[in-house]
């Protein structure tokens, strides 16, 4: 996962929230989460998300050491991505599954998802040493935001690597204007961000996710031809439900751009 970004297309990582869920309806272990994450990296995605909430309803926190060994084992090229609301069991717990990246969200513990970007004007001091413990272990800080060209800046004096957009309002919008609005805030939001680069700490790279689809997908690409990663669940697991895991983890990458 070093290569550089501006050469090629936005990494696939799969949010296997979804699957987690479906599996905790009944008291049985299946579908099993590791078997499909297993279908999803052969199938050629880049790496796997999850997103441990408090109350384990669908990503239980014992199910973390078998996703990390199965990428460390079977799929050391692949990127574990754990996201999150930082408390300190979170903070543990990603200390102790070592992804390549956490991904530190604003959720409290009743959102039913994630609707929102980090406020840093009120958050960034609390954020700052939690994002140094993090890099402290190797493992890369990513904070997900709003698009708002102001949070870019801050977001790297809370300690960020990466920013990821929240794309739920663009993904959610039906009329060409609303979509092409949301999209002028993206690009502003990631022009700031690339000016960043300037300070001489390197550029702050870019990653989006909620909601996105393969209808969505090219808009946003346009929006941001630099984009590092997408992290895609919902709509890539109801794809799946028509298409199997494997055509539909395919069927996004073509869509990214990725040659088949
Ligand atoms: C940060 C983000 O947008 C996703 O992680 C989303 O919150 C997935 O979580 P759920 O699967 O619980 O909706
Ligand atoms: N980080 C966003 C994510 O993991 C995917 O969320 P969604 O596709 O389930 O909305």
């Amino acid at each position: 996962m070093t290569q550089s970004v501006a050469s090629r297309p936005p990494l696939l990582s799969v949010n296997v929230n979804a699957v987690a869920y479906l599996r905790n309806r009944r008291e049985v272990p299946w579908p099993d989460l590791i078997d499909i994450s297993r279908a999803i990296l052969q199938a050629g995605a880049h790496g796997i998300t999850v997103h441990p909430r408090p109350d384990e309803r669908h990503i239980r926190f014992s199910d973390l050491p078998a996703l990390s060994r199965l990428i460390a084992e079977e799929f050391p090229q692949a990127e574990f991505n754990i996201e999150g609301y930082p408390t300190r069991q979170f903070i543990d717990l990603v200390l102790e599954n070592k992804p390549h990246q956490v991904t530190l969200v604003p959720d409290t513990p009743e959102q039913s998802t994630s609707d929102h970007g980090w406020d840093f004007a009120a958050d960034g001091g609390m954020l700052l040493p939690i994002a140094e413990e993090f890099k402290a272990a190797g493992i890369r800080v990513s904070y997900f935001v709003d698009a708002n060209p102001s949070d870019p800046a801050l977001a790297r004096q809370a300690g960020a690597d990466r920013i990821e957009f929240y794309t739920g309002p663009y993904a959610e919008q039906t009329t060409p204007g609303a979509i092409a609005q949301e999209l002028g805030k993206i690009k502003d939001t990631a022009d700031a961000a690339r000016a960043l680069a300037a300070d001489g700490k390197g550029a702050l790279m870019m990653n989006a996710g909620h909601d996105l689809t393969v209808e969505n997908l090219p808009g946003l690409r346009q929006a941001i031809p630099d984009l590092a990663e997408v992290s895609i669940g919902h709509g890539l697991t109801a794809d799946a439900l028509m298409l199997g895991f494997p055509e539909a983890v395919r069927r996004y990458l073509r869509v990214l751009g990725h040659a088949l």
